[in-house]
């Protein structure tokens, strides 16, 4: 089954990303989105060419990728059918049950349609964080239902390839109290967390390490997309929430007897600091960060006018490119980290003539 055309509706983040990754698998391209600035972005950034509904015949368009929140994705399947726009559909969305159901209620026509949700995103929203890379090595679930004829799923397992993720077949409700559990209900904890730092002093703020920063990343999401991935899995979450204010509960209870002198209250704190640890250990790969196929290479920089400058002209001297790029500040100093993301095959050069021009490499 190949994918020659592929219409990508919603050119946000998700949207862009699977279309830069389309792209550089030479499948065409066409862009749609409600906001003209979003689709002229994404083409700025070379995912494609506009999609023109009145001159591009539908049985010509292999998939198309519905990328917008969960709320709208049932609508715009029905209107992408009924305009006839292409001849298999798959959307996005991070909540599924509820996305289908209503597809189902609106009439949609399920034999062609096979909902997706890749399990890859960023904290940024829109085309300009978009990455070509995005979805490489990352689960990516498809739930197909009864109604779904089999040429629909397989031409949605061919975008996940080309997208160089995994496909993980699944049950919509499944996938939902799933991504509960590993996505949905993190979110809202990193959220209370990270509240907990709106009225933290100065001084607290300026001793914020690296712990903070990964618990709390994904807290600078789009509040108004999550709202809506959390309404569409309410109950799933709701449940795993209740079960970690338990744990949070249990936690400050112990703390209070251990501060009102009470030794034995250790006992508690721990069986959850280990359970903590067994959960964490069972997390398959690398979690976060940049694309699992990058190796970071650290390097100390003064803040100082240029610095960057000079470390991106070594990279290029030496031909090495950066594939990422990330600042860890040093508060109340005049150093910091530049965090370079660069192909496993280049770091060793790189850190060597790094090194070589004085630059400080730990
Ligand atoms: N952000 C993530 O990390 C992530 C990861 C996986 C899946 N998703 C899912 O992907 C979808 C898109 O999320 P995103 O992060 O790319 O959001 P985004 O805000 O970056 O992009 C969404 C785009 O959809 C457009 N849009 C909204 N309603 C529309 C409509 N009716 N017709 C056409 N365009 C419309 C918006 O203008 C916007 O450009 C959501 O369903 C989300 O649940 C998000
Ligand atoms: O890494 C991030 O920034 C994400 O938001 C990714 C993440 C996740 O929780 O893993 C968030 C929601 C999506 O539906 C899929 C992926």
């Amino acid at each position: 089954m190949e994918l020659r055309t592929v219409l990508v509706v919603g050119t946000g983040l998700i949207g862009t990303s699977a279309a830069l990754a389309l792209r550089k698998r030479n499948v065409r391209v066409l862009l749609a989105d409600r906001d003209p600035g979003a689709v002229r972005l994404a083409r700025e950034l070379g995912a494609g060419e506009d999609w023109d509904p009145a001159t591009q015949p539908g049985d010509e368009v292999d998939l198309a990728i519905i990328a917008v929140p969960p709320a709208h994705v049932a609508s715009e399947l029905l209107a992408l059918q009924t305009a006839g726009a292409a001849r298999f559909y798959t959307d996005v969305a991070s909540v599924k049950a509820e996305p289908i159901h209503r597809a189902a209620q609106l009439g949609c026509d399920l034999a062609s349609y096979v909902a997706s949700h890749p399990l890859a995103g960023r904290e940024k929203s829109g085309p300009g964080a978009a990455r070509a890379d995005l979805f490489l090595g990352r689960p990516w679930a498809l739930c197909p239902t009864e109604e779904a004829d089999p040429e629909a799923t397989a031409i949605v397992l061919r975008l996940i390839e080309l997208c160089g993720a995994n496909p993980v077949e699944v049950g919509a409700v499944d996938h939902d109290r799933a991504v509960a559990v590993v996505s949905h209900a993190p979110h809202v904890a990193a959220s209370a967390v990270a509240a907990r730092l709106a009225d933290a002093t100065d001084v607290a703020l300026g001793l914020a390490g690296q712990g903070v920063r990964d618990v709390t990343r994904i807290a600078g999401s789009d509040p108004g997309l999550w709202l809506g991935i959390l309404s569409g899995n309410a109950s799933p979450v709701a449940e795993v929430l209740e079960a970690v204010a338990h744990d949070l509960a249990d936690a400050a209870s112990a703390l209070r007897a251990l501060a009102d002198g009470d030794g034995t209250a250790t006992g508690e704190l721990t069986q959850l600091l280990k359970r903590g640890v067994v959960g964490h250990d069972r997390i398959p790969g690398k979690h976060g960060g940049p694309a699992s196929s990058y190796v970071v290479v650290q390097v100390v920089i003064g803040d100082r006018p240029g610095q960057l400058a000079r470390l991106f002209q070594v990279c290029d001297e030496v031909g090495v490119n950066v594939e990422d790029v990330r600042l860890e500040h040093a508060p109340g100093l005049p150093l910091g980290i530049a965090e370079l993301s660069v192909q496993p095959d280049a770091a060793a050069g790189l850190t060597e003539a790094l090194r070589e021009r004085g630059w400080q490499v730990p």
